[in-house]
């Protein structure tokens, strides 16, 4: 049962096409690993996932609801985004107060969710009491995860979600996003840090100048790379994702032959 499905969605600005003809199916409580180089398009297409920018052209519905009908969409989708938005004059616990009312939480549950998460977070009480303002980037980016997840959507949204974490929350923001996927929570996520959709995607989707060039498990991402001693998801990125010509090495790392990206 797909969660996310999208039909030829474009997207163009001006003369740039950022996202081209895109046709995406993500099934119910699956983590997508969404992939591309700078520029490829991918936050452009979680914007119109979430109703923050409208198609040019094509279709996709989120949850069931059309990704042009924010007011349907907004209840089954949370989004933790590159620069997430919080107010730097809050404290943690006034701004997923704040969130939690906006969602119309039962304040006691949303409580004990942000008391859980910011736990399993590492972000003490006494960190979450101070302001926003005085916090690093990791701090930031674990309120908004919690933000993000705070109202259990049905699909969640996260691009680049373990940016500037340290190792141990890192690894907790992993097992949190395997855990989402196991409670039926469909997880569409974005990242360069390849290990980590490694690690959690089931499947993935490799966008290159608007396009999806390639879909499928990691495993089956990884057998497509031709070149590298062994065959990695970097290799078959790399591959994937370039239109200079190509150049293929012997055993002896000598270049035997190039060839043109056939997209
Ligand atoms: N508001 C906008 N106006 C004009 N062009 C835009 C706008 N937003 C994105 N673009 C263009 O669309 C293309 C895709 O950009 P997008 O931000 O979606 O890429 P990305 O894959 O998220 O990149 P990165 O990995 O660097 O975050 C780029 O050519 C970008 O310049």
């Amino acid at each position: 049962m797909p969660s996310i499905e999208t039909t030829d969605l474009t997207k163009r600005f001006g003369d740039t096409v950022a996202v081209e003809t895109l046709n995406l199916t993500v099934d119910t409580g699956t983590v997508f690993g969404f992939l591309g180089p700078n520029g490829a398009g991918k936050t452009t297409t979680m914007r119109m996932l979430t109703g923050l920018t409208r198609p040019t052209r094509g279709r996709g519905t989120v949850g069931g609801a059309d990704v042009t009908d924010r007011d349907a969409l907004r209840p089954h989708i949370g989004y933790l985004p590159e620069e997430p938005p919080l107010y730097d004059h809050a404290t943690a616990y006034e701004q997923l107060e704040y969130a939690a009312g906006l969602r119309d939480l039962d304040p006691t549950v949303a409580k004990e969710r942000v008391d859980s998460l910011l736990d399993r977070l590492d972000l003490p009480p006494e960190d979450a009491s101070t302001r926003i303002s005085d916090y690093s980037k990791g701090m930031r980016q674990k309120v908004a995860f919690v933000q993000a997840v705070l109202h259990d959507p049905s699909v969640v949204f996260l691009d680049e979600p373990t940016s500037g974490l340290d190792p141990r929350a890192a690894r907790t923001l992993r097992s949190l996003v395997a855990e989402l996927a196991d409670d039926g929570t469909t997880v569409f996520l974005s990242t360069h840090i390849l290990p980590v959709v490694e690690e959690v995607a089931d499947t993935v989707g490799i966008l290159y100048d608007g396009e999806l060039v390639a879909e499928g498990t990691p495993g089956e991402l990884e057998q497509r790379a031709e070149t590298g001693e062994t065959r990695s998801l970097e290799d078959a990125f790399l591959e994937l994702t370039t239109d200079e010509e190509r150049v293929d090495v012997d055993a002896d790392g000598r270049a035997v032959a190039t060839e043109q990206r056939d997209g």
